[in-house]
């Protein structure tokens, strides 16, 4: 599917409806209180839609009835077949409203529409296809015993979820929890982040069209305090996935000490360096991965490059080749194709981002280019103690800082409280090896910048990561738990038995 004009999109954008209730048990309906909130375009600063704002009592409604799903089986039990057929529907619904997602996540968000139509979305729809198509191929396992016994390890769906999600990724970081979640067989309750509602909330009506059970999938808009602390202390909840930042995560650790001891899952903050050595190849392509890295969704990215720790020997070259590439992503209207840096997501995280800028010593190049919008931005720091090299900016700031040696390029890249992603460009394959295992992070790219696809486990060490992983397989362990069942098979149980 081509890419519309800028015309074209703003007319969809206009004639769209949009959803703004919560959505309970199959069906919208307003919080319990009657009260919104409102939430705005950030590119223009326009109020376009007033959403429920739901508390603990719209909470409580829709852990009841994702909780009687769950007891009666109608998902749960359901022949894990039956769950994958419903699921590639759901697959295929998205795909068919891909467009509309795609410009109501543009317009929530400041995303660039480029963005939306060809990642967002595309791997949103890639994600639930994909565990759907591995639910049913996965076996249970028989332990190793005598021929007097067989012991029996299964997998069962945990049970009823909360999923607390991030606003930089709205859609994507739902397909990355819902996908695994439902193939399980769990029931959800999810809370959008605030500033983005409104694509959760269409796609549970597309889930429920796909023939997903009601209560299977509830979806509670609202504030952290009305409706995420209230999903963390829910006793009747049994575990919690959250994306976000790493002090809003701890929290979830407290409420679960606090309440039933749920199980809990963070995905949290990074400060991830990408460490150039002097015998780098093709300074250019290493530029164009580092600008990907930093600016791509305009930095508001957990595993967005955030350091660049680079040798003497090559940093006024690539330095220059990065500001060179980084000239090319326009910055403006989102809904513009030709963008690739659209607003922040929020007049607030604009202050914070360009905060930040202001504190910088030296600005290479970039700065804040006002409304709502920060341009790529390069700033060289004194060195790795700078408040810009350990705070997560989580905007389109690149902190530049220069080193000598490969000893002290893994010294410094790993001298965070964060561990998500890490990368490391060099020719040199033994340098390659030990420093892929000597950084202290989940996902490390030699010579490239990512953070992996829908196959490769997706988490943090340190303070970016707590109790499991997003994406593979390993993902599914987060949503199941494993029961042992002992059956004993000697002659005297048959005779209790007979
Ligand atoms: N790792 C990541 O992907 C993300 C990291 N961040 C980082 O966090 C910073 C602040 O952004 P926020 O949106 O405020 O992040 P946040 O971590 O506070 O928000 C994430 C989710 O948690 C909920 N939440 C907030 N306070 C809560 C509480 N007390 N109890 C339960 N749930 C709560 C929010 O409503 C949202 O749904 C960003 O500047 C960025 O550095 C933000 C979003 C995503
Ligand atoms: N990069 C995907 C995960 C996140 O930013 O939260």
């Amino acid at each position: 599917m081509g890419l519309l004009t800028k015309y074209e999109y703003a007319a969809l954008a206009a004639s769209m409806d949009f959803p703004n209730a919560a959505y309970i048990d199959g069906a919208y309906r307003p919080a319990v209180s009657g009260a919104t909130f409102p939430t705005t375009n950030p590119a223009t600063g326009e109020r376009f839609m007033d959403v429920a704002a739901c508390g603990a009592a719209d909470v409580d409604f829709a852990v009841e009835k994702a909780r009687e799903a769950f007891d009666d089986g109608r998902w749960s039990r359901a022949h894990p077949s039956d769950r994958k057929d419903v699921l590639i529907r759901f697959a295929k619904l998205l795909t068919r409203n891909a467009r509309e997602l795609a410009v109501m996540e543009s317009l929530d968000s400041g995303k660039p529409i480029y963005d939306c139509e060809t990642v967002d979305i595309p791997e949103t729809i890639h994600c639930i296809k994909w565990h759907a198509e591995a639910v049913d191929k996965i076996y249970d396992q028989v332990a190793p015993s005598s021929d007097d016994h067989i012991a029996m390890v299964v997998r069962e769906p945990i049970g009823v979820v909360g999923l607390v999600l991030p606003w930089n990724f709205p859609l994507l970081m739902l397909a990355w929890k819902i996908g695994p979640a439902l193939a399980a067989g769990c029931s959800v309750v999810v809370k959008p982040a605030e500033e983005t509602s409104l694509t959760a909330l269409r796609v549970a009506e597309l889930a429920r069209e796909a023939g997903l059970p009601r209560g299977v999938l509830n979806v509670v808009p609202g504030s952290g305090a009305d409706v995420g602390e209230p999903i963390g202390r829910h006793m009747d909840i049994d575990m919690v996935s959250f994306t976000g930042s790493t002090v809003t995560g701890k929290k979830f650790l407290t409420y679960a000490a606090e309440s039933n001891a749920k199980e809990v899952v963070l995905e949290m903050g990074g400060k991830n360096p990408a460490i150039v050595m002097d015998d780098a190849e093709n300074l250019d392509r290493v530029a164009q991965h580092l600008v990907n890295g930093a600016y791509w969704n305009m930095g508001e990215n957990c595993s967005a490059t955030s350091r660049l720790i680079v040798h003497h020997a090559v940093k006024d070259e690539l330095l220059q080749r990065i500001e060179h590439h980084a000239q090319q992503w326009n910055v403006g209207d989102p809904l513009d194709p030709e963008t690739r840096i659209g607003a922040l997501v929020s007049p607030a995280h604009f202050e914070k981002v360009s905060g930040y800028l202001k504190k910088a010593e030296k600005v290479v190049f970039g700065g804040s280019a006002g409304g709502g919008f920060v341009a790529p931005s390069l700033v060289e720091l004194p060195d790795n103690m700078h408040l810009l090299a350990r705070d997560e900016i989580f905007g389109p700031v690149l902190g530049v800082i220069e080193i000598d040696n490969f000893d002290q390029a893994i010294q410094v890249a790993n001298d965070t409280d964060y561990g998500l992603c890490a990368s490391l460009f060099t020719a040199n394959a033994k340098r390659a090896i030990r420093g892929a295992r000597m950084l202290r992070a989940g996902t490390v790219t030699v010579n490239s910048y990512g953070e992996g696809d829908i196959s490769t486990p997706f988490g943090g060490y340190k303070q970016s990561g707590f109790g499991g992983r997003d994406n593979s397989l390993h993902a599914h362990d987060q949503y199941t738990q494993l029961k042992t069942i002992w059956i004993d098979l000697s002659d005297d149980a048959d005779e209790a038995v007979s």
